[in-house]
C-alpha cells in the first residue's frame, strides 16, 4: 500500500452533526450511551489501524447502537515516563475535533493515574466496561494489553466479556510497506521530517494545534515536533509556507504568521 493513500472513510453522522460527548468516569443507569460499542486503546492519531477497529464497531453497531472510543488522559506514555521528549500526535483539542469528524458519540476520557493503572484486567472488565460504562461490546486490536502490569491480553478480555456478558471483537493487525501502522510510526516520520509518510499512515494529514507563545506562534509544547525546516501548511484557509524551528515556533516564509488555531502539515519542503 502507498503511503499516501487516501483512507475512503465516511462519517458514520453526517458531517456537521459531529457532536462528542466526553465521559470521564461512569454513565448514569439509563443513559441512552450505555450498550455502545467501545474502541478500547489510547487513540493518539487515529492511524490506518485504528481505523480497521473503527470499521469492525460501525458494522456491528449498525444503525441502533452508539459508538464509543477510549482515550486516556494524560496519555500512558507521560504517566509512566516512557518518554523523553514531546510525544504527543495530537492535543486533547485536536483529538476531540477527530473523534467528532468520525462521528463517535462519546470518548470515555478516564484520568490515567496510579489507582487506574493499578486495576486489574477483571476489575476493568467488571467494574468499568461493565458496570460503568454498561458497553455492549468492545473491539480491540490483536496485540491490546490492559490492566495493571499490562497484565491482560486480548484472549484474557474475550473471556472475561464472555463471562460478564459483552462482546469482543479483535482486529487483526494492519500494515503498511510490511511495518505495523502504529502511532509509534507516525511519531518517527514525523520526527525524521518525513511529513508525507505520516500522513500516508495517518490517512489525513497531520493536524496540530498552533499556540501563542511568548509574543510568538508555536506548537503545542507535548506535540511530536519534526526537525526544523520549510513546510507547506493548511492554515484553514490557505495552503502556506511555513518555517519551523527546531524549539517549535512558526513563522511564515511570507507575509503575516496565521494566527493562533489549527495548522495541517502537508509536506516538507526543505
Ligand atoms: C486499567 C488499565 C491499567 C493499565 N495499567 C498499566 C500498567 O500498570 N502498566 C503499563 O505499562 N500499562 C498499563 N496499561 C496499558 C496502558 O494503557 C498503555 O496502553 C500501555 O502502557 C501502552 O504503552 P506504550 O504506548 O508505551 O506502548 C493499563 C491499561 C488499562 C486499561
Ligand atoms: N496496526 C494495527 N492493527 C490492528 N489494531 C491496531 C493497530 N494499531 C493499534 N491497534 C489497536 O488499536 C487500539 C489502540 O491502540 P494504541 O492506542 O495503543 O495504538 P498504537 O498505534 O499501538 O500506539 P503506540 O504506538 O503509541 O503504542 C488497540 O486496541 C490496539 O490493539
Amino acid at each position: 500500500m502507498a503511503w499516501t493513500q487516501p483512507i475512503q472513510h465516511e462519517p458514520r453522522q453526517p458531517a456537521g452533526h459531529g457532536r462528542l460527548r466526553h465521559v470521564a468516569d461512569r454513565l448514569p443507569a439509563s443513559d441512552p450511551d450505555r450498550g455502545a460499542v467501545l474502541l478500547l486503546g489510547n487513540f493518539d492519531g487515529f492511524h490506518r489501524g485504528h481505523h480497521a477497529l473503527l470499521d469492525a464497531a460501525e458494522r456491528i453497531a449498525g444503525e441502533d447502537l452508539p459508538l464509543g472510543v477510549m482515550s486516556c488522559e494524560p496519555h500512558p506514555r507521560s504517566f509512566f515516563r516512557r518518554a523523553d521528549c514531546p510525544f504527543r500526535l495530537t492535543t486533547p483539542t485536536t483529538k476531540a475535533h477527530r473523534f467528532a469528524a468520525l462521528g463517535f458519540d462519546y470518548v470515555f476520557s478516564p484520568i490515567f493515574d496510579a489507582a487506574f493503572a493499578s486495576l486489574t484486567p477483571a476489575e476493568f472488565a467488571h467494574g468499568v466496561l461493565k458496570q460503568g460504562l454498561g458497553v455492549s461490546h468492545a473491539v480491540i486490536g490483536d496485540d491490546f494489553r490492559f490492566g495493571r502490569s499490562r497484565a491482560g491480553d486480548a484472549d484474557l478480555l474475550a473471556r472475561l466479556g464472555r463471562s460478564l456478558g459483552f462482546g469482543v471483537t479483535r482486529v487483526p493487525e494492519i500494515s503498511a510497506n510490511a511495518r505495523r501502522c502504529s502511532s509509534s510510526q507516525v511519531r518517527a516520520f514525523l520526527r525524521a521530517g518525513d511529513i508525507r509518510a505520516a500522513n500516508g499512515l495517518l490517512g489525513t494529514p497531520w493536524l496540530v494545534e498552533a499556540v501563542a507563545s511568548g509574543g510568538q506562534l508555536a506548537l503545542s509544547p507535548t506535540l511530536c515536533r519534526p526537525p526544523a525546516g520549510l513546510y507547506l501548511c493548511w492554515t484553514g484557509s490557505a495552503a502556506r509556507q511555513l518555517h519551523l524551528s527546531a524549539d517549535g515556533v512558526v513563522t511564515a516564509d511570507q507575509g503575516a504568521s496565521p494566527a493562533a488555531g489549527l495548522l495541517r502539515f502537508l509536506d516538507r519542503l526543505a
